[in-house]
């Protein structure tokens, strides 16, 4: 077998550093070393990022370094940008880069060059967007636009959705988003209840066109829409589409004309800077999603540039890699203090776990160590409420992102200054915890007897010693958001680098599918009968039909 990284030096000098490390107090790391938040913080595209409350010191962040050189993390960052097909398992480049471009850098597929096409793809949804919101484009009985929906899963639903909740600050076109993606009858029921069919614009996104989810909830709006209109050509004025497939997506019934290309050089997950972007710049118009477009390109600009250790991207990755694969924590959560960004978790989950949820390496060797983290989270001050007695008095290291924004887009009373003083208390209180003599002398002054204060002692220790980076955004506008996805996404990639993995492929979710199919045919007729099944998927099948249309 190959040596990989976990054969390296620098491997081995982290395993060294972090079994030095276990001890450390991050307290004492603070009270010991005055310049820490300076030394550890990192500002670019209008975002800080502290990292100083981490069980770090600068060896740490040199040895990580290492790690990053020993993985070639330049050359490969240099491939990407080259069009080299770092996606090996399907041969495929990987430029989501290239759609947010604001210059004329030459990026190619193949040897041809590419930004042309971007280019003229972000003109034609201009052109769709003003004709639509003019009402130069009308549905088929000539009525203006009232209602955007978007059908699409996973990379064609998240990022788009997440972002149209994001921004909704922006959101003044007057067009209504809305989002279906899920099968459960429930939820196209709903997105279709409070809809005239009239007035309503289907956007099928699907970069295979063939995902069975989206071809289901496309299938079913368009028969609501010509069962309404009674004509099948309304189909024409009433969907469009995003899609590498054209082939699938005009025999659906949508003209050549609405549809808007993708590429297969750009993944799922990684595609809201495309046209899978498009119901973002309804909601937001297209000038405010090229300044998202130019706010991930900062951040590029910041991640092709910067010396390691200034480096956001390569620092955070590294701070995960630290916890993930030396500390061997199983989870990462991510705590936006930002309403807005209420979905970005759900969209970092498949970004993050759909990347770096792999056990083999780029040529199917086996990999050795703890690769992607758990992703989860929800919004501040929630979690406060929900989850984080685990975090403060729980056994787990959980290393945590907390996002918060300087300026809110409304002002009411005091409520920014204590959103934020809540975010800040709680990663200091992290960090910090409470030790026994702090605790008793809290309970003392508080005029609890010697008893009391014997029995609650260990209730009222705090470890501490949680570690935790803080994303400070000027303002969620559309050009900090794009900057902050930007964040995640090289993040993602760069860990991806150093473990050795291929973050852009996806065999995972397919097995699942292919097992749906085979399950299908045993729920919609009783009679069908197989033994390619478990005992346990049996008897769930044999308990579905037993109950069907019955409440007994
Ligand atoms: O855009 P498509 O081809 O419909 O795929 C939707 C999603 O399905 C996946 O392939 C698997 O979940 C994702 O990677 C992708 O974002």
């Amino acid at each position: 077998m190959q040596p990989t990284i976990f054969h390296s030096s620098a491997w081995q000098a982290l395993e060294k550093h972090q079994r030095s490390t276990a001890q450390w107090q991050m307290r004492d790391l603070f009270s010991t070393d005055p310049e820490r938040f300076n030394r550890f913080s990192i500002e670019a595209a209008c975002i800080l990022l502290d990292f100083s409350k981490n069980r770090i010191n600068r060896e740490t962040i040199a040895l990580l370094s290492d790690l990053a050189l020993a993985a070639g993390l330049p050359l490969e960052m240099e491939k990407m940008r080259q069009g080299v097909p770092i996606n090996v398992s399907e041969n495929r480049a990987v430029l989501h880069v290239a759609l947010r471009e604001q210059g004329d850098y030459p990026y190619q597929v193949n040897g041809e060059p590419i930004l042309p096409g971007i280019r003229k793809v972000l003109r034609q949804m201009r052109r769709f967007v003003d004709h639509v919101l003019t009402g130069a484009w009308t549905g088929f009985t000539d009525k203006k636009i009232t209602d955007v929906v978007n059908i699409g899963i996973g990379g064609s639903d998240l990022g788009p959705r997440m972002a149209v909740e994001a921004l909704q600050p922006y959101a003044n076109t007057g067009v209504k988003c809305h989002f279906l993606s899920n099968i459960d009858p429930e939820h196209i029921h709903q997105v279709l209840a409070g809809l005239n069919p009239e007035t309503t614009l289907f956007i099928v996104v699907s970069k295979s066109f063939s995902t069975l989810e989206t071809q289901l909830n496309a299938v079913a709006a368009r028969k609501w829409l010509v069962d309404a209109l009674g004509d099948e050509s309304a189909v024409a004025k009433h969907f469009v589409g995003v899609t590498t497939n054209k082939a699938a997506a005009t025999a659906f019934g949508i003209q050549v004309d609405n549809l808007f290309e993708m590429w297969d050089w750009v993944g799922g997950r990684y595609s809201v800077w495309s046209a899978v972007g498009l119901i973002l710049a309804f909601a937001i118009g297209m000038d405010e999603f090229e300044a998202f477009l130019a706010g991930g390109a900062s951040m590029d600009q910041h991640f092709f540039s910067a010396p390691i250790d200034q480096n956001m991207p390569i620092i955070m990755a590294l701070i995960g890699i630290w916890y993930n694969t030396f500390y061997k924590a199983h989870t990462h959560a991510v705590m936006p203090y930002v309403q807005g960004l209420q979905r970005l978790p759900a969209h970092l989950q498949q970004l993050d776990m759909e990347s770096n949820g792999k056990r083999a390496g780029k040529q199917g060797e086996p990999i050795l160590f703890d690769t992607g983290p758990v992703i989860w989270g929800d919004v501040g001050v929630n979690v406060q409420h929900a989850f984080f007695q685990l975090l403060h008095q729980g056994t787990r290291l959980v290393p945590c992102d907390f996002i918060a924004t300087v300026n809110p887009h409304f002002e009411v009373n005091a409520h920014q200054a204590n959103l934020l003083a809540n975010c800040l208390a709680q990663s200091e209180a992290l960090m910090k915890g409470k030790t026994t003599s702090e605790a008793q002398r809290e309970m003392l002054k508080a005029g609890l007897s010697e008893q009391q204060i014997e029995a609650l002692l260990p209730h009222k220790v705090f470890p501490g010693n949680q570690p935790s980076n803080t994303l400070l955004l000027r303002k969620l506008d559309p050009k900090t958001l794009g900057a902050l996805l930007a964040l995640y996404e090289h993040k993602v990639f760069v860990q991806g680098v150093i473990w050795g993995i291929n973050s852009f492929d996806q065999w995972g979710v397919e097995y699942g599918k292919q097992l749906a199919l085979d399950i299908l045919p045993l729920l919609s007729s009783e009679k069908e009968k197989t033994n390619a099944h478990d005992p346990s998927t049996m008897g769930l099948i044999q308990y579905f039909h037993q109950h069907r249309h019955s409440m007994e």
